[in-house]
């Protein structure tokens, strides 16, 4: 990867050993064709290594107008989960489908989603308006709630704290145009009360888009998703009582 964060498909950082391209982030989505709701379906998902199971034949589902949450413990794959779905990770049999078509590698379908890796996604030379502009998105809207943002948004990605860049990474994403977004530790470094503030933007995209997110902060996590998930030994369980099985699966004490 060039020191601009351009990968050689000339993408964003991405996935692990994997740039995510640019199409990804740009591609508008298409005039609908269907009613609402667009259902994001993932199954069969094995993966395997060094003789451990990380994922034993996952499921799982997203449709637009839902935050889903996944938690797990440190190292039980979520994000190997999260980019298997999103197509950077290839793993044998895996499909996953939007409303019931097979959409592999997800990223490659026009509009459909965009994916914050762990890792910092955005080059640290671009400014945040540059990067907003590449992602097709309206930088004065995206940051609206945040007037501290918005007096930032010439200075160069490089150049705001670490909390700060997670902030604009995950707001850009939201008001990016495409069904889905996949959000893999998007409350990482950011401070309470613009976490606060970040819920309530998700909360107001949330109508409008399908949100997959992974997050140790799990108590904002419980109090925004409208479906909570564990892995927990390779399985992915969907928890009909979120805080009663993450007690009894050792996610919480
Ligand atoms: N191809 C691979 N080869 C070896 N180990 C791998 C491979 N892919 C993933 N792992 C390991 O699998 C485990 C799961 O990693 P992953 O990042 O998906 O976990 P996670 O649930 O997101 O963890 P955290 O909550 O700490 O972010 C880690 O121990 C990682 O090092």
């Amino acid at each position: 990867m060039d020191p601009a964060g351009r990968g050689r498909y000339g993408g964003l950082r991405g996935f692990r050993g994997f740039a995510a391209p640019l199409g990804l982030l740009m591609r508008t989505t298409p005039p609908p064709t269907a009613t609402l709701p667009y259902v994001l379906e993932a199954d069969g998902i094995q993966f395997a290594f060094g003789g451990r199971v990380l994922l034993a034949d996952v499921y799982l589902r997203v449709q637009t107008g839902q935050v889903v949450g996944l938690l797990g413990r440190n190292g039980c794959g979520k994000s190997t989960l999260l980019q298997t779905v999103a197509g950077g990770r290839r793993v044998a049999d895996a499909s996953v489908r939007l409303n019931g078509q097979r959409v592999v590698p997800a990223y490659r379908q026009p509009g459909l989603l965009n994916y914050l890796p762990q890792v910092p996604l955005l080059p640290a030379q671009l400014s945040v308006t540059a990067a907003a502009r590449l992602l097709g998105v309206d930088a004065g809207a995206a940051l609206a709630a945040f007037p501290e943002l918005l007096a930032q948004a010439h200075r160069p990605v490089g150049e705001l704290s670490g909390g700060t860049t997670r902030l604009v990474e995950v707001l850009l994403l939201l008001h990016a145009d495409t069904r889905f977004s996949l959000l893999d530790e998007p409350f990482i470094g950011v401070m309470p009360i613009h976490l606060e503030t970040l819920v309530e933007v998700l909360r107001a995209v949330k109508p409008r888009k399908g949100i997959l997110l992974t997050d140790h902060r799990y108590e904002e996590v419980l109090a925004l998703c409208d479906v909570v998930y564990l892995l927990h030994d390779g399985r992915l369980e969907r928890l009909d009582d979120p805080r009663a099985g993450l007690l009894d699966r050792g996610y919480l004490r």
